[in-house]
């Protein structure tokens, strides 16, 4: 297998990672150019596919970090001497240098771990329609939205041991399931397993005990964003959760992308969030109420199956409460937040039924089937593989 730089290098060139020859190179005075302008001085250099690695660049920057060149001005020189005169043991450590600094792994050749600690994990519980539909099915469609949800972004308090990293496989949990009409409580495996199409804010810098974050410097608290599966058993969870919320039938697992995308590349995407009636309490009123807008698909592989279907397009931008509103009264009473918590954004379900986040939701806890290319499905079925994306794009 060949080597792979992120230097584009076309398949017929005679400079590709495996050779790497040296030379003293110096930038071309531009055409036109002032004529009295100093000549840029001469240096070390190896080629790569149609470009150049400046050495003295490498080098100044600290770069070659081995025993013998860590020291060495070898490169910061007219001429190659210097570098000569070290002998065989400093060639070969400026070459591994290079290849490493300039080398490129294949995805697929490697295997992702989770990128944090996770000391602590919040779920939010942040779309209104969401909300509306969960209220709806639980609760009877009298008032399916509790009335402090429009005042502050509720959450639980989540399971941290047991979020893993996308593509580990997850064990179908077992436990009480709700029981039927006046019948009593079964036990076994999880008859309604199904995914919540989260995203979650991984925490950077935290906050001391008692010093809650203001909402408008939540910002510099969150690093970026992941992909998330807060996966739950619908049958244990509706007869648990009563009056403490969610507990066994979310904590046997939830599963986060392995890439964090950051706030920086996400910028070109904000968007106005959601006008929020009634107007927020101060502690939760912020100058800029942002979103961004993020498509989400959920795509379900089942076991048998060659091809993914497509089960619902969501948006993050649906989301009621921001992320900054969240982390602001996640805090408010003094709780401190750690570098690598997890705050799940709570399923984003959209106005459309083409866009609800949830199987509970897709299927109207399970009166419904869903159609996957061709076959009938409510909750999960063994082997089913749920694949969920999230990308945005520059329209030009
Ligand atoms: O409304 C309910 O009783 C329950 C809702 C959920 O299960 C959702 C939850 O985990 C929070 C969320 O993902 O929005
Ligand atoms: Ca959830
Ligand atoms: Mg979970």
């Amino acid at each position: 297998m060949g080597l792979k730089s992120f230097v584009e290098v076309p398949d017929d060139s005679h400079f590709p990672l495996e050779n790497l020859p040296y030379g003293i190179f110096r930038p071309k005075a531009p055409v036109g150019g002032d004529p009295s302008q100093a000549v840029a001085a001469p240096r070390p250099g190896v080629a790569i596919g149609d470009s150049v690695l400046d050495l003295s660049a490498i080098s100044s920057a600290g770069l070659f970090d081995g025993p013998l060149l860590s020291n060495s001005q070898c490169f910061n020189q007219p001429s190659l001497n210097k570098f000569l005169a070290m002998g065989r043991p400093a060639w070969k450590e400026a070459r591994a240098t290079i290849q490493k600094l300039l080398s490129l792994i294949k995805q697929n050749e490697v295997e992702m771990v989770l990128p944090v600690v996770i000391g602590d994990y919040t779920d939010f519980f942040s779309s209104m329609y969401h909300a509306k539909n969960c209220g709806t099915i639980f609760r009877g469609p009298e008032n399916p939205i509790p009335t402090n949800w429009f005042h502050l972004p509720i959450a639980y308090h989540g399971r941290a041991s047991s979020v893993v990293v996308s593509g580990t496989d997850v064990i179908r949990p077992s436990g009480q399931g709700h029981p039927v009409s006046s019948s009593s409580p079964y036990f076994g495996p999880s008859k309604k397993l199904d995914f919540e199409l989260e995203m979650a804010v991984i925490v950077g810098p935290g906050n001391e005990l008692g010093r809650p974050i203001n909402v408008n410097e939540a910002y510099e608290h969150i690093f970026g964003l992941v992909l998330m599966n807060d996966w739950s058993a619908r049958d244990i969870q509706a007869w648990e959760y009563v009056p403490l919320g969610p507990f066994l039938g979310k904590s046997f697992s939830t599963t986060i992308s392995p890439w964090i995308v950051t706030l920086e590349a996400l910028e070109p995407f904000a968007c106005d969030a959601p006008k929020q009636e009634p107007h927020p309490l101060s502690y939760l009123a912020e100058k800029k109420h942002m979103n961004y807008d993020i498509p989400l698909e959920v795509w379900i592989k089942p076991a048998e199956h060659e091809k993914a279907a497509i089960v619902t397009k969501s948006n993050f931008k649906h989301l009621y409460w921001t992320i900054t509103q969240q982390l602001a009264h996640h805090t408010i009473n003094g709780c401190n937040l750690k570098p690598g918590d997890l705050l799940g954004t709570g399923t984003i379900s959209g106005p459309e039924k083409e866009s609800l986040g949830c199987l509970l939701e897709l299927t109207w806890n399970g009166q419904n089937e869903l159609s996957l290319n061709g076959s009938p499905q409510k909750f999960l079925e063994d082997g089913d593989e749920v694949i969920f994306t999230g990308y945005c794009k520059v329209c030009y």
